[in-house]
Parts: structure tokens; sequence; C-alpha cells
């Protein structure tokens, strides 16, 4: 049995023991002892964040912020769908008719520090929006400005002392608790710190976030609200300063509701900005947010402490009934339910997030001037003293990457197990079906039509493969690059160095059934030759799944993926011979890596001056001699290394054009 801990470091590690009952308990001090009961005691965390070095809170305004998006094709969407999509009518007001939707209408807003804050407001108000301008993540289409600490927002300093937890928990889903925080830890945390300095930081969160006894669940096994925690856990590694929580409640019961919020809570209170969107709060959860910022069609309807709402609401003459929860009168409200012009009125008291005066201290909230003395120039310099990109080198960041995929790998039944599988039946049909074909003079077309049927198992299975298991991925490459865990370079070595050793074992084992089930020719140069193309054909169809991937959804790149393929197979020379192809698509054989394939394949079996073929099964063997096939299907067998040079430039080609797909998709999603 795994023994809680023993993941973080190794099993010999001397800071765990065993006690009595076989549980592994830390043996340093009594605070690491899992806490059994509230997860989410203050105290705790306060020594987790002790443990490493921190810094001043921050002060966030923003000011006049805008985002408007382009509708695409959808110029001018029908009144009627708009309704519809939001079941609240106001949201019409977002829109303009050439081509454009402004989401955000010039708001404005101030998140103080040590505050649980909430961006409330009914579906499609514009929340997830807003956070996505406020954490940096969204910046094209975006108007307006962002201040911390009374200075303008730099994207990249910004970006290390915060980050942003999406809606959907995008985990690891095949390691355990355990390896998903040692992962971050490694990633996140100075290479200087040892694995048991690491494994303490990791412990300490685990335990406060009630995690600790779930350090060996894999993250996919985990309920929602573990889930959630665990996303907030990989991300309080690199102790942020602030946080942005996109609706952490959904999905949820209300008991892990509570948790979760109380956690940003207790989080909060030891200096953090913490700002989460959350939909219709229950009165219960409404109380725990200490700030609550609401949004209605893109306009902030109030600004200010979660008890002032009531006063607020009262002032404006429009009292929240008795016994109604003040977060749903207001979301009421904010869906135009008691008269749009309610919302046009209350946009208009809270001028629009600039009013400040329902905030706990009004008068003591500093000024932008007040601000840029307490936090002069001189001292920002040393806080900023870090590292530039991410936290940890690119050679660091490559071998941990390179470690997890490896991991990854070994667990997972679709890449690798069920990829093997494939390739050993697949093999073995064919195998079967094409039986001692490869000696036969009377077979010669009957074996060109297995090689071609390789090809077709090399191309598609890679390909579609990567086509429909890369877009998940491609969601947690997004959130994690954006938290700065790694660069785009080290996680695309890393994912092409771990499957290029299943990519030989799968092409090596189907190779080997396929090869002597059908007889080719025993030699090994023969068949080294045989593998070398079959190896490349895999390389360039993984390649060309991988560009798809990067930028289509599964839908889509099922699609796409086979259809472009189709011309691929048309130029290869297969059914119209190279020769037979109409001059003025000639240019079609030269961009088809098929083409060189089969070239290729057709080399190294009929090439190399190969002695004449068996005769056995018919009285005539029309290709006996290999030179009059090879001349029949136009194909010259010297061309091998040829061959071999026109894939690895098209494995080069691809994989480049997939690397920067990468990167434009990373640049495209903000
Ligand atoms: N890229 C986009 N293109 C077109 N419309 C968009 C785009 N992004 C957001 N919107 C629209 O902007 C509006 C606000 O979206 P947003 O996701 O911010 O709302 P929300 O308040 O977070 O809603 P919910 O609570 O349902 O998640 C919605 O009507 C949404 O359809």
């Amino acid at each position: 049995m795994m023994l809680a801990g023993a993941q973080i470091v190794d099993e010999q590690s001397v800071a765990y023991r065993p006690d009595m009952s076989g549980t592994v308990r830390p043996s340093a001090s009594p605070s690491h002892a899992p806490t059994p009961a509230s997860p989410l005691g203050t105290q705790g965390l306060r020594q987790t964040v002790a443990k490493i070095p921190n810094r001043d809170p921050v002060d966030i305004h923003f000011s006049n912020i805008t985002c408007t998006v382009s509708l695409g094709i959808n110029k001018v969407l029908p009144p009627h769908y708009l309704i519809e999509q939001s079941g609240c009518s106001v949201k019409n007001r977002g829109v303009k008719t050439e081509g454009q939707k402004q989401i955000l209408h010039g708001v404005h807003g101030r998140l103080r520090p040590r505050q649980l804050i909430a961006i409330m407001g009914p579906s499609g108000a514009g929340k997830s929006t807003l956070l996505d301008v406020l954490s940096g993540y969204r910046i094209s289409g975006v108007g307006g400005a962002v201040f911390i600490n009374g200075r303008g927002r730099v994207l990249k300093k910004f970006k290390r002392m915060s980050c942003y937890i999406q809606q959907d928990d995008r985990l690891q889903g095949l390691l355990t608790v355990g390896e998903n925080m040692m992962l971050a830890a490694d990633l996140k945390l100075p290479t200087k710190l040892d694995k048991y300095e690491k494994g303490e930081v990791i412990e300490d969160i685990l335990t406060n976030l009630g995690l600790y006894e779930h350090m060996n669940t894999s993250a996919a096994q985990l309920s929602g609200g573990q889930r959630k925690r665990l996303s907030i856990a990989l991300e309080l590694i690199s102790n942020p300063l602030i946080m942005f929580l996109d609706e952490p409640t959904t999905g949820l019961d209300s008991s892990s509701c509570s948790n979760v919020v109380e956690l940003c809570r207790s989080l909060a209170h030891q200096g953090r900005t913490i700002v989460c969107t959350v939909h219709q709060p229950s009165a219960s959860l409404f109380a725990l947010f200490d700030h609550v910022y609401v949004l209605a069609a893109g306009s902030c309807l109030y600004q200010g402490t979660t008890a002032n709402l009531v006063p607020y609401l009262h002032q404006a003459g429009l009292p929240c009934p008795m016994y109604h929860n003040p977060a749903d009168y207001i979301i009421e409200l904010a869906c135009g339910e008691y008269g749009e012009d309610k919302i046009e009125y209350l946009t208009n008291k809270a001028e629009n997030g600039r009013d400040l005066s329902w905030f706990e201290e009004p008068e003591g909230i500093p000024s932008m001037e007040a601000l840029r003395k307490q936090y002069p120039l001189s001292v920002l310099k040393e806080q900023d003293s870090g590292p530039a990109g991410e936290e940890t080198s690119q050679s660091n960041q490559t071998s941990v990457l390179i470690k997890r995929g490896f991991k990854k790998a070994k667990r997972d039944s679709t890449m690798t197990h069920l990829r093997l599988v494939v390739n050993v039946v697949v093999g073995i049909m064919l195998g079967s079906l094409f039986i001692k074909a490869g000696n036969e003079g009377s077979r010669v077309i009957e074996n060109y039509n297995l090689l071609f049927a390789i090809l077709m198992h090399h191309m598609m299975s890679p390909m579609m493969l990567t086509i429909l298991t890369f877009p998940s991925e491609m969601s947690i490459l997004i959130k994690e690059h954006f938290n700065r865990w790694y660069s785009l370079g080290s996680y695309y070595i890393s994912i092409t160095l771990v499957d290029l050793p299943i990519s030989i074992v799968s092409c090596l084992v189907f190779s080997i059934i396929v090869y002597t089930m059908s007889s080719q020719p025993l030699d090994v140069v023969r068949f080294l030759m045989f593998f070398a193309i079959s190896l490349y054909t895999v390389l360039v169809a993984q390649s060309f799944g991988l560009m798809i991937g990067a930028v289509f959804n599964v839908v889509n790149g099922t699609f796409l993926g086979p259809a472009l393929s189709v011309p691929m197979m048309m130029f290869a020379g297969f059914g119209v011979t190279l020769r037979d192809l109409p001059p003025y698509l000639y240019w079609g054989s030269y961009v088809s890596y098929l083409r060189y394939g089969l070239e290729g394949l057709i080399g190294a079996i009929y090439g190399l001056e190969r002695p004449t073929l068996d005769c056995n099964q018919a009285k005539y063997c029309h290709y006996r001699y290999p030179r009059t096939f090879l001349k029949e299907v136009a194909m010259s067998p010297d061309m091998f290394w040829w061959d071999v040079l026109a894939l690895t430039v098209f494995v080069f080609v691809l994989r480049t054009a997939a690397f920067l797909l990468l990167k434009w998709k990373l640049k495209a999603v903000r």
C-alpha cells in the first residue's frame, strides 16, 4: 500500500516515520499533523506562508475598463438569440451592429488588499470577462487601465504576483494529489530547495486545505470540491499575492461551497487579494465575502462591503424586502426584473464603480499618489529582482515535464496502452490477411496493397489519437503556461521526447509482426529500412495531428484530419501511378509525405537488387522480376535516401509549424 506522504519525497525519507497504526506521519513538528475535521484552519495557513518570503499586499485600481469582442461571422445577432441566451433581456444593451459587441462598458473599481471580493451578476453580465481582464488573461479588445499600488500595471510583473484559476479544473487527472503538488513545487519553487523542504511546503498546504489524506488519490478521482481545492493548492505553492478564481463554487454542494469560500476568506485575510466570480450565492455564503462588485450588462451597479449592500439599496429607494437574500435581490435588479430603468439608475448611483463611499472605511482609502509614495520605485526594484519569465530554468522545466510525461504515459490507457494493443492487433490482422505475400511473385500486387495499408495505419492511428487527445491537454497547457509554470519551448521539447520511445516501441512491434507474418525478405538491412520509413511516417502523421489539435477543437479536428489526408493518399502514387498523374497535378506528389513513404517501403522490399521472386502459387508470375514491378508503378528503388531526407524535412517543418501554431494559439485565446 502506498503511504500518505511517502510520495512527496521517497520511501526512505527521514522526514517521515510510520506511527503505530501504520500511517505515515511527519516527525518534524506537531503542526504538520494532518488536520482531521476542519481543513481550513487559518493558523496552519499562516505557518505555510511564513515559510515562503512574503511581499507587501497590493491595492488594485481599475479605471474605465472596456472590452469589445468581434462577432466573427455572426455580424448581427437577432434580439431573440440574446434574450434566449441570457434569460435576461438587459443583455441587448451590450450589442453593436457593426460586427462587434461591447461586453464591459467603462467600469471602474478598487480591489483592496486582505479582502475576499465577489464579482456578482446575472449570467452574461460580464463577470468572467472582467476577471479575465483584471487577471491579465484577456488582452485583445480591452481598453482602460489597471493600476497596482498607484502605478500602471506591467503585465509581466503582475503575473509574478498573481494567479488565475479558471472555472473548469484543469488538472493532471492521471497523477495523484501528491504528484501534482510535487510537480508544481519543482516548477515553481527555487531549485535550491531540496525535496524535503518542498515536501514541507506541500504538506502544510495540503493539510490546511484538507487534502493531506487524499495525497495518493489521483486527481481524476477527487470530488468537485476537492478538485477546486487542489487547483487552489497548486497555485498556493508560489504564494501569490493576488488570486483570481472564476466561479469556484459552481457545481459544488452547499457544504463544499462554504468550504471553498471559507478557504479563500482565510487566504485573503493573510494579506492576499482574492477575487472570485459567483453566480447567485446563498445568504450564508454571501456573508462570507468581505466585498462585492455587482455587474449588470457590463456596467457596475454596486461596489462596497457585503454588509453595506442592504443600506445602499435602502438609500437608493430600492429596499431589499424583508427575509429576502440581498444577493438574490441585487441579481433580480440586475436582471431587470424590477424594470430596466433601475439598472441605469443604480449604475449612475454607483458611478459605474467610481463611488467608493460604500467601502469599509472610505476615508481611509489611499489615493494613487499616496500609494506611490508608500511604495517608491526603489522598494519595487528590490521586489522585482526575481526571474523575468518562469520561476525555474528552462532545463529544469524540461526535465520536470519529461518526468511528468513518462509518469502519465505509463498510466495512460489511451495514449500508451491502447496504442500498443492497436499496433499488435492491426499487425496480426494485416499479417494474417497478407500471409506469406512478400516472397511470392504471383502476389506482388497484393504485397503492394499491404505496403499501402501499412502506411494508412501509420498515418491514421497517431494522427487521430493526437487530434482527439491534444485539445484536453491544450486547456491544461493554457492554464499552466499563463500561470508561469513553464515556457512553451520546455513543454514542446518534453512532449516530443516523451512520445518518441512510445512511437518507436509501437512501430517496432507492428513492423516485426507484419514483416514476419507476410514473409518479407529476411534481411536485417531491408527490415531496418522498412522500420525507418514506417517510423518516419508515424512521426510526420503525429506532427500533422499536433498542428490540427493545436488549432481546432475535437469535432473540427476529427473532420479536418482525415479530410486533409485524402489528397495525400491521392498523390502517393497508389491507384494512380506517379507517371499517370496529370502534369498540372504533379506538384501534389512532392507535397504528399505518403508518396515518400510508399516509395521508401517499396525501395526497402523490392530495391537493393532483390533477386527473382518465388513463383509457387501460380503458373505464370508477371512480377517475378522486381524490376518489372518497379517499372510498372513508376518508382525507382534508388530513391530511398532521398525519401528519408524528404520525410526528415517533413517532420522538421511540421513540428516547427505545430510549435508556431501552439504559440499563436496561446496568444489568440487571450
Ligand atoms: N469571445 C466572445 N465572443 C462573443 N461574445 C462573447 C465572447 N466572450 C464573451 N462573450 C459574451 O459576453 C457576455 C459576457 O460573458 P461572460 O462570460 O463574461 O459572462 P458571465 O457574467 O461570466 O456569465 P456566466 O455567469 O454565465 O459565466 C456573454 O453574452 C458572452 O456571450
